[in-house]
């Protein structure tokens, strides 16, 4: 029986398809991965040594590690890059880090009332977590995950990051430019995924922008008249429980929301960098021309060393001599 219900899904109005599911050891499995499709797979053993991981557990064991916190005046943590902000920019984002070490994000999250802001602990697993922690890291099925990176091609493993969500927390949609195996340890999560042929439906914002690769669309009260093409988008949704590992493949937009009433979610991922390209063929991939997209903005905002101009230039070349209006 499922461990969850209809109920505790966050209502969009967004056509949805479900994401398949297949057993680790399915023929049909290294087919999807090698071709960038998403797939929830069952059965891989990947985290089964670290179930263990509850807020008890690592409260015992990372008490004093201090760790990145996000918090949020509302159920939405998007992510910005600090980096990106600058001075003449007028940019207020709703979360915000705010380090803590583990035993107050423990006690916080326990004693959560209505009202209060939400946290999310997102923490790359490094060697600053303690001993017992890292020994634990050890145990994952890290046979298993590498023969898939070898088998896809797949870069070097580049981060770890464990998400501690609390119930009904939002990751409002994104996309990374890695490849990634989400596995859960603790509850539910909703993931809705988008390709990365529907980057006209979602408005990611522009790359200089803090909130690079963030979908511009507000999935609770969506804008139609700044962002149209948002009614056309349709997407793949899965939840992820405890055991599961979803691969989101590099450059698909994702959604993601801990089930309301559920609990707190903890939950794993294994970023790897993309592969490299042996030979270019055509016609491009959907994702290969977002790569585009994104060195164009980047050229030229280094060129005009400025990227308010981006935007502008771009207008020029476009209007009138690429724009439908033109023979
Ligand atoms: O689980 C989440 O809330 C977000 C995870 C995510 O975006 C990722 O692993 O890339
Ligand atoms: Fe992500």
């Amino acid at each position: 029986m499922a461990g969850w219900n209809e109920n505790q899904l966050r209502k969009y109005n967004i056509k949805l398809e479900k994401i398949p599911t297949l057993q680790y050891d399915d023929p049909k499995l290294d087919s999807h991965l090698t071709n960038n499709y998403p797939v929830l797979i069952k059965g891989s053993k990947l985290v089964s040594r670290v179930l263990k991981w509850d807020l008890d557990y690592l409260k015992q064991h990372m008490s004093s590690v201090c760790c990145n916190v996000i918090v949020s005046k509302n159920h939405k943590f998007k992510y910005y890059d600090p980096k990106k902000i600058t001075p003449n920019m007028t940019f207020k984002p709703i979360s915000r880090p705010s380090p803590m070490i583990f035993s107050e994000f423990a006690d916080k999250i326990t004693n959560w009332k209505k009202g209060d802001s939400r946290l999310y602990l997102q923490q790359v697993l490094n060697n600053t977590i303690g001993q017992h922690v890292v020994r634990d890291f050890v145990m994952f099925n890290w046979d298993w995950i590498m023969s898939k990176q070898k088998i896809c091609k797949w870069g070097p493993l580049s981060s770890n990051l464990i998400l501690i969500a609390q119930e009904g927390n939002v990751t409002p949609c994104h996309y990374d430019e890695q490849q990634n195996m989400f596995a859960s340890i603790r509850g539910y999560k909703r993931f809705i995924l988008f390709p990365p042929s529907q980057f006209e439906c979602l408005y990611p914002h522009p790359v200089h922008h803090p909130y690079d690769r963030q979908s511009q669309v507000d999935f609770d009260n969506p804008d139609f008249t700044k962002f149209p093409k948002f009614k056309e988008a349709c997407g793949y949704e899965v939840i992820v429980g405890p055991e599961d590992v979803l691969y989101i493949p590099m450059y698909w937009f994702h959604h993601v929301e801990s089930l309301k009433h559920g609990g707190y979610t903890v939950s794993i991922n294994f970023w790897f960098k993309a592969g490299s390209v042996e030979k270019i063929e055509y016609p491009l991939l959907d994702y290969q021309r977002m790569v585009i997209m994104r060195n164009v903005e980047k050229m030229l905002a280094e060129a005009l060393h400025d990227p308010s101009e981006v935007g502008n230039m771009l207008k020029t070349i476009f209007l009138g001599r690429y724009s439908s209006d033109v023979d």
